[in-house]
């Protein structure tokens, strides 16, 4: 299982900072979609200029042109990148391809997918590499969690990687690391308390 710090609401020296705070036990440093919407593609290529040997994920979330964003997320230094489930197949298809001749890796996020189940079938047909359940920042704000979907995405899914994500704290990883999601995305969770390198290192540990 490896974790995932998703940074959101930082500028790109917040985000450095944050890197340079949690690497020892992050796996994944994410370059969360506020960061996409801010700082575009050119913020993503000064993290990778700064840190040539993190895993980087751009949190695209690509809905259509998909072949051609995600080639751009990975020529300015993204590893993996996501689109949404909800995105027609086709889109999701020439992601898979694309994403694959690049050696590369895709995360198709379920944030508003109705149908969790199906869909999870669908796409682990198609080839995804990662499937993650997701609850938005909109939808926690009205207190749902992302802990039942996850075990949906499990029990529908036979070669693709499971991913979670949505409002994971240190007093809450436990109950999900239980389910053993491939990749356990946190966020606010790390990059919100006074001391993200201890929160880190203590939801790491918990995964051991
Ligand atoms: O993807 C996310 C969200 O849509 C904002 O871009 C977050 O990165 C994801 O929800 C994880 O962050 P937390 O919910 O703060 O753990």
């Amino acid at each position: 299982m490896k974790l995932q710090l998703a940074i959101d609401l930082e500028d790109i020296d917040g985000a450095m900072n944050l890197i340079e705070k949690t690497k020892d036990s992050v796996d994944v440093f994410e370059y969360g979609t506020p960061l996409v919407i801010n700082f575009g593609l050119e913020g993503l290529k000064k993290i990778r200029d700064r840190f040539p040997d993190i895993t980087l994920l751009a949190d695209a979330k690509i809905m259509d042109v998909a072949s051609y964003e995600v080639g751009q997320a990975f020529k300015y230094g993204a590893d993996i990148t996501t689109i949404l489930g909800v995105a027609e197949d086709q889109s999701i298809k020439d992601a898979i391809k694309t994403t694959h001749e690049m050696g590369k890796e895709l995360l198709v996020d379920m944030i508003g997918v109705q149908d969790i189940a199906k869909r999870a079938q669908e796409l682990d047909k198609m080839g995804a590499d990662y499937i993650s359940t997701h609850t938005g920042y909109d939808l926690q704000a009205l207190g749902k969690t992302p802990f039942e979907d996850l075990h949906t995405i499990k029990e529908n899914v036979k070669d693709t990687k499971t991913a979670v994500a949505g409002g994971i704290k240190v007093d809450t990883a436990e109950k999900i690391i239980n389910e053993q999601p491939d990749l356990l995305i946190v966020g606010g969770g790390i990059s919100t308390v006074d001391d993200p390198a201890k929160a880190a290192k203590e939801i790491k540990a918990m995964m051991k």
